[in-house]
């Protein structure tokens, strides 16, 4: 498989931003030293590597799942496009998002299979999937995805326990069993054109997260952050068998601002790299479908002093459901649905408020 087997290494001399890295089997042992570096990766870049995580083979499995589903014709995959009304499950031709307020279009393709809908085999709960899809639901794609709901629901453990919060309380608002907006996706960047620097288009505009916690896996560079207090972009170097896992914006709403919702894009890999496709995985843990974006206040004191402290507290209420949440996120970057810069705008979720003081 091009791109996913035989790439050159991501160059020595580009410039990367160091994430701390957790062990994934530490935590599970409840190690207090981990977790602290965990809670200090969360709390001040909001990402971080996970290794020991165990889900190397699935994700291999869902990497051919995502190349055999991408090969198919393109008329083929449109039958199963994500729509204009805010759905995110579906395929995701390249150029249906804008990537900024000009309405610059993004360069990749990908499939977002829902958690429910995995849940459900062979039943649906949210819609049907291209064959590829299926041939691999068994085998691939629900153990990757009851795997991605483990590790992430560990977290979310720590986290609450680290707020202060009534036990199990973040594990409910994503409780498995109500219908959300969780997913897995597989991504696509074809190989970067020859054409002039200035011409290069960003592959994913940049954004926060829309959901709680997401589970990434890169092999070719192009993942960027802008880290808090830096003027400039920076790559995130792969590391084999090392997961990148950050926080999305209702764990940040939820945690009154004190887990961090990071900016990130996507761009061509680095050098000799963006000749090569660029696949990504992510699986996306969200919130259950009928829960209330809002800050926790009144479980946790932790919580309310950070919000007493906010600079900008009305965005810690946005006062509507996750449903609603994910629904404006989506369609208003749809191309489809341009009418100005108001759209982009309109699909902004925390990316220009800061939460924190
Ligand atoms: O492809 C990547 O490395 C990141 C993808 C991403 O940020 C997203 O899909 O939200
Ligand atoms: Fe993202």
């Amino acid at each position: 498989m091009p791109g996913l087997t035989a790439f050159p290494a991501f160059p020595k001399d580009v410039p990367t931003h160091p994430l701390l890295v957790v062990d994934y089997q530490l935590l599970l042992q409840g190690d207090q030293n981990e977790i602290e570096t965990l809670w200090k990766a969360a709390t001040e870049l909001g990402f971080w590597y996970l290794k020991n995580h165990g889900a190397d083979e699935d994700v291999s499995g869902m990497f051919e799942m995502g190349a055999e589903t991408m090969a198919l014709p393109l008329d083929e995959k449109m039958r199963f496009e994500q729509g204009d009304d805010g759905m995110s499950h579906g395929y995701k031709a390249a150029g249906a998002n804008a990537t900024d307020a000009s309405g610059n279009l993004d360069t990749v393709e990908f499939i977002n299979i829902a958690k429910d809908d995995v849940l459900a085999w062979p039943g649906h709960v949210h819609r049907t999937y291209p064959p590829t899809v299926n041939a691999r639901m068994p085998n691939t794609i629900i153990p990757f995805v009851k795997k991605s709901l483990a590790i992430n629901e560990t977290i979310l453990n720590i986290f609450n326990a680290k707020l202060g919060l009534p036990q199990g309380m973040l594990a409910n608002l994503h409780n498995v069993k109500e219908p959300s907006a969780s997913e897995a996706r597989c991504i696509k960047n074809p190989p970067k054109p020859e054409i002039s620097p200035s011409d290069i288009k960003v592959a994913i505009g940049a954004h926060t997260d829309f959901g709680s916690l997401s589970f990434l896996h890169n092999r070719l560079g192009g993942l960027q952050v802008l880290p808090p207090g830096i003027e400039d972009w920076q790559y995130v170097k792969p590391i084999p068998g090392h997961a990148i896992c950050n926080i999305g914006d209702a764990l940040s709403i939820f945690s009154g601002g004190i887990l961090r919702s990071n900016l990130h894009r996507v761009v061509p890999p680095p050098r000799d790299q963006s000749k090569y496709e660029r696949w990504s995985l992510v699986f996306f843990t969200r919130p259950g479908n009928s829960v209330v974006l809002h800050a926790l206040t009144e479980e946790s004191s932790i919580v309310a002093d950070a919000v007493a402290k906010a600079p900008n507290a009305e965005a810690l209420n946005p006062g509507v459901t996750s449903k609603e949440w994910f629904i404006r996120r989506i369609k208003n970057q749809r191309i489809k649905n341009r009418k100005g810069p108001e759209t982009w705008q309109a699909s902004r979720g925390t990316e220009h408020t800061p939460l924190r003081a």
